[in-house]
């Protein structure tokens, strides 16, 4: 199941607009047709999948420095083409009215975005959720293993997302790491639960490890309903579809 966002977030998202101004402004209510999103996206997350494959051949590529060169020039033209019609600023998150949600510049989940490994996240209806992925050469700390910092950000959007059920907005409070052992690059996955509720505060549990093996990573979160965004829940519509 793939979370996305519905039509009677409207109001929320008025509040988001006028309490911070700019930045929530990347929440867009966007009347683009579903199909046509759905075609976008399929050809930019190609794009980006070839990107991603770029920077792990630049990372590990040991051919001559001429050759290093050549390919520089390459690259920067290409980027050159891209940037014949770009957004004024980052990808922000878009909604429209038929339920279809999109954030491609988002760093961990975003189909659009090349450092983003993509993660896609699964939910349940109970408030628990995982994802599996693999991590790559671009996501070394130690060496041959998960920087601690990418596996922070991993897991603050598992958590985020859900704390957030996509039905309330909560942005982090703070996070909590516990570093147990070494998480090798390559195959992951990750677990998150809520594991208690007072107001506006949503406690998540979580954990990031080798598949099958013991924790690497186990994380817990306070997350919170920001008071300006602490609306009657009958007023928001963010609604998840089952797209597969
Ligand atoms: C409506 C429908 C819309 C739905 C939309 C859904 C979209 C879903 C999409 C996708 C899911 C999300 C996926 C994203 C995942 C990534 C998440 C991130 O990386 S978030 C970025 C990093 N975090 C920040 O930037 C926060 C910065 N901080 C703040 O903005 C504020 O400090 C905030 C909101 C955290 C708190 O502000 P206050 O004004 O609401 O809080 P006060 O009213 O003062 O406190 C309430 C209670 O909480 C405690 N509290 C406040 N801040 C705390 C903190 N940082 N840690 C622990 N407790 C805290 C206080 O002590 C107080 O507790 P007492 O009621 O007295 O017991």
């Amino acid at each position: 199941m793939v979370c996305t966002a519905g039509p009677a977030a409207s109001g929320a998202l008025s509040v988001m607009r006028e309490t911070l101004g700019m930045t929530m402004e990347m929440f867009i209510h966007d009347e683009t047709p579903t199909d046509e999103v759905d075609r976008r996206e399929k050809v930019l997350s190609g794009l980006a999948d070839s990107v991603r494959d770029l920077v792990d051949a630049t990372i590990r590529s040991t051919v001559p420095d001429d050759e290093l060169a050549a390919v520089r020039a390459e690259v920067a033209a290409l980027a050159a083409r891209l940037r014949r019609q770009q957004l004024p600023g980052p990808a922000g998150v878009h909604y429209n009215s038929e339920g279809r949600s999109w954030n491609w510049g988002n760093a961990v989940v975003g189909l659009g975005n090349a450092v983003a490994p993509p993660v896609e996240i699964v939910h349940d209806a109970f408030g628990s959720a995982y994802a599996e992925m693999t991590l790559g050469a671009a996501y070394e700390g130690p060496p041959g293993m998960v920087h601690g910092g990418v596996s922070a950000l991993m897991l603050d959007q598992i958590m985020g997302e859900t704390a957030s059920g996509f039905k309330r907005l909560t942005m982090t409070g703070t996070l909590t790491l516990r570093y147990r052992r070494p998480l090798p690059l390559g195959p992951v996955r990750m677990d998150a639960r809520i594991a208690g509720e007072e107001g506006r505060k949503i406690t998540v549990e979580a954990r990031i490890g080798v598949p099958g093996e013991d924790t690497a990573v186990e994380a817990t979160g306070l997350f919170l309903i920001p008071r300006w965004a602490s609306v009657d829940e009958t007023e928001q519509g963010w609604s998840r579809s089952a797209e597969g």
